[in-house]
């Protein structure tokens, strides 16, 4: 059985506070993108995962996929089974990747097994793996709240804009970017802002909290953001905590640059 798990971008963030667990509560709008990578699962004799496509760091036992197998495992006794996956989002790109192979991978399982799972609870497991996992259970745009697995329904279309999403190549670590941002509570709501006014107003009020720490050690991406607002973008971000960022247009537009992973029409 094959799924293919999007990422996502986000459309504003604001960090809100520091929680005792060492998380933040956050506030935003995640936003998928058929970007896709492929997720295989078949049944085998033994478990094994196996990976090709862009390289992913860190041993195969710690590969979200395969957590997000034990973890099923562990509760509903599930047989050995052969993962593959291709890997095609860029790594530590703020698309969510790994959050996406994994909440792919729990649908695939309770697809595969029948294991009858609603959406609630698959978002439950896929909370465990990861903060933005849950948003992967069901790749619609989607308020982001607490960790990122708080959601909530928002009213949202994009549907018929162009987007333009460019990936520098520089790492940046989710880690280190939240040690960047100074919370505050004080700041007019994503929702507020995405829900009543219009797009073209967006680059005056909404924005990502990480842009100001992470540009200031990565000048390339605010350099990106730049040329994407240059070339008529409507809005223009750094998606999550970077370092891809993204651009909106009006209309197709052919973005010219090494370092675009993806453009096209956006259908939600
Ligand atoms: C920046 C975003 O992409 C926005 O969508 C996400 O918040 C990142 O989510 P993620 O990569 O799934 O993050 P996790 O793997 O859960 O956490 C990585 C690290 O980021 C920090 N972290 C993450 C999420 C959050 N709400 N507060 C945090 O402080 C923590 O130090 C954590 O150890
Ligand atoms: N299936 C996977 N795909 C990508 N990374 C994975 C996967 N499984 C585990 N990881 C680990 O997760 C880390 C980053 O994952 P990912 O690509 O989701 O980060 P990101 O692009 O920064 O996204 P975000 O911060 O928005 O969640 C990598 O360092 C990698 O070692």
């Amino acid at each position: 059985m094959v799924s293919f798990p999007p990422c996502k971008i986000n459309l504003g963030l604001n960090v809100i506070e520091k929680r005792s667990d060492g998380y933040h509560n956050l506030e935003t709008v995640f936003y998928p993108i058929p970007l896709n990578d492929i997720v295989e699962i078949i049944p085998a004799n033994t478990t094994q995962f196996i990976a090709s496509g862009i390289a992913i760091p860190g041993e195969n036992s710690t590969n979200l996929c395969l957590k997000a197998y034990e973890l099923l495992r562990s509760t509903y006794n599930l047989p050995a089974v052969e993962i593959r996956l291709h890997k095609v989002i860029p790594i530590g790109a703020g698309l969510g990747g790994g959050s996406s192979d994994a909440a792919h991978t729990l649908r695939l399982l309770n697809q595969l097994f029948n294991l009858q799972l609603s959406i609630v609870q698959l978002e439950g497991y896929a909370q465990q793996l990861g903060s933005d996992c849950a948003f992967f259970i069901e790749d619609k745009p989607m308020l982001g709240l607490g960790r990122g697995e708080i959601l909530e329904p928002i009213q949202l279309s994009l549907k018929g804009k162009f987007l333009v999403l460019l990936k520098p190549n520089v790492h940046v670590s989710t880690a280190e970017a939240y040690k960047g941002v100074k919370p505050s509570t004080a700041k007019p709501r994503v929702k507020d802002i995405i829900e009543n006014i219009p797009l073209q107003e967006w680059k005056h009020v909404l924005e990502n909290d990480f842009e100001t720490s992470v540009f200031q050690s990565h000048s390339i991406i605010r350099k990106y953001k730049e040329e994407l607002y240059a070339t008529g973008a409507i809005y223009a971000c750094m998606s999550g905590s970077g370092s891809s960022v993204f651009g909106i247009y009006e209309k197709p537009f052919d973005f010219k640059g090494n370092d675009l992973i993806w453009s096209g029409l956006l259908t939600q």
